[in-house]
């Protein structure tokens, strides 16, 4: 089990730390972590975000355990040099195009979300985000017009393959759930959109147990806060799935909950939070650090198969949160360290 390390930029590497607690409490055989620089820790370092040895380091393992990158004060340099690209660099050179990002309401917490009680009591919905391509990854730049007017662009693009492999993992999904498929466009705008929607419905003529149902992105922002119950699995693109992932955190109560899982074809995975690097908060000891613990979770489950391991863990975390270990981001007086103890102690 030789798992990549990458703690990353500000609270990155102090949510980390409690993952790596807790893998190594379970004594797992074979279990061998190798640790490497991203993000602007390691611009400052190597004079990139994404050095040379790291990718190495990826490659030479099963899965990687990411923070997070994001540090302002490197944010005027030219794009290919900001930390983020340490994330969206893995990705693509990963070939890391499925992100699965679930969201379930914890017992204890249903009254400490953004949303009445018995709304976000029905929540247990699956994202499943596409991750190589879309407006993220096509041609960018920034230009004068003639006229002497700045203009920044972007191009937002899918081609039919990806939308397919995509939609794929959203049925797969959908089968091991409950067989409701929401795909999440904006096809009564955009023709990458119109593409998507076409090719979700070609894909689910191969999953006839699978109800697909289509709704445009502004509806889903509306509807995960007036009903998200009615949610199984939504398969969207790069760009909405971000937007709507960080949103369905606040149904569930804290954007330091949310795990994620980024798969390429076969066992190979990132495992991270879905929160960024909270320089807000970074350095204090105040970050809940329970959304890496379950993406240290789902990398258990989907790239090594440790279905009991990856559970004990998610038992061990909803033990914590039903005994009223909270973190500030829920209210709550515990700190970072005191979040991880409280979930080994449960483990
Ligand atoms: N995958 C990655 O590495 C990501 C990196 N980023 C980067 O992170 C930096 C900060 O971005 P923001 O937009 O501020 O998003 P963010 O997710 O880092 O923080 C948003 C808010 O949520 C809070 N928060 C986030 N994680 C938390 C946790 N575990 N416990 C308690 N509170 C938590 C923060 O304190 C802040 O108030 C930027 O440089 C951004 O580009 C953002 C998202 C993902
Ligand atoms: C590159 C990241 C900053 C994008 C993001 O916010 C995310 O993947 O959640
Ligand atoms: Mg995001």
């Amino acid at each position: 089990m030789r798992i990549a390390v990458f703690a990353g930029d500000g609270i990155g590497p102090e949510v980390t730390a409690q993952a790596v607690r807790v893998l190594e409490a379970l004594d797992l055989p074979g279990l061998e972590l190798v640790e490497g620089d991203v993000g602007g820790a390691a611009y400052r370092k190597h004079g990139h975000p994404l050095p040379q040895a790291t990718l190495e380091i990826a490659r030479s393992c099963e899965a990687i355990l990411f923070g997070a990158v994001g540090d302002f004060t490197l944010d005027h340099l030219e794009r290919a040099l900001r930390p983020e690209q340490a994330v969206l660099g893995l990705r693509k050179e990963l070939g890391l195009f499925a992100n699965l990002r679930p969201a379930r309401v914890f017992k204890g917490l249903e009254g400490l979300t953004s949303l009445r009680p018995e709304v976000a009591q029905k929540i247990d919905l699956l994202i499943v985000r596409e991750l190589n391509g879309d407006v993220y990854f096509g041609e960018k730049g920034m230009r004068t017009l003639d006229d002497g007017r700045r203009q920044g662009w972007d191009m937002m693009s899918y081609a039919e393959d990806e939308v397919r492999r995509i939609a794929h993992s959203g049925f797969r999904a959908a089968m091991t759930r409950g067989k409701k498929l929401c795909s999440v466009d904006k096809a009564n705008v955009l023709e990458t959109s119109q593409l998507w929607r076409d090719v979700m419905i070609e894909v689910s003529a191969e999953y006839p147990e699978v109800e697909l149902t289509h709704m445009y992105v502004d509806n889903a922002a509306m509807q995960l806060v007036k009903n998200p119950g009615q949610f199984d699995v939504v398969v969207t693109g790069n760009l909405f799935g971000d937007i709507l992932s960080d949103q369905a955190s606040m149904c569930v109560g804290s954007i330091g909950l949310l795990a994620s899982a980024s798969l390429a074809e076969g066992t190979y995975g990132l495992y991270e939070p879905i929160h960024g690097s909270a320089p807000d908060i970074a350095g204090k000891g105040l970050a809940n650090p329970m959304a890496t613990i379950l993406s240290a979770a789902m990398m258990l489950r989907h790239s090594f198969g440790l279905e009991a391991e990856a559970v004990r863990i998610e038992d061990a975390v909803a033990a914590a949160l039903a005994d009223g270990i909270k973190g500030g981001d829920l209210g709550g007086e515990a700190g970072t360290q005191e979040i991880g103890d409280a979930v080994l102690a449960r483990l």
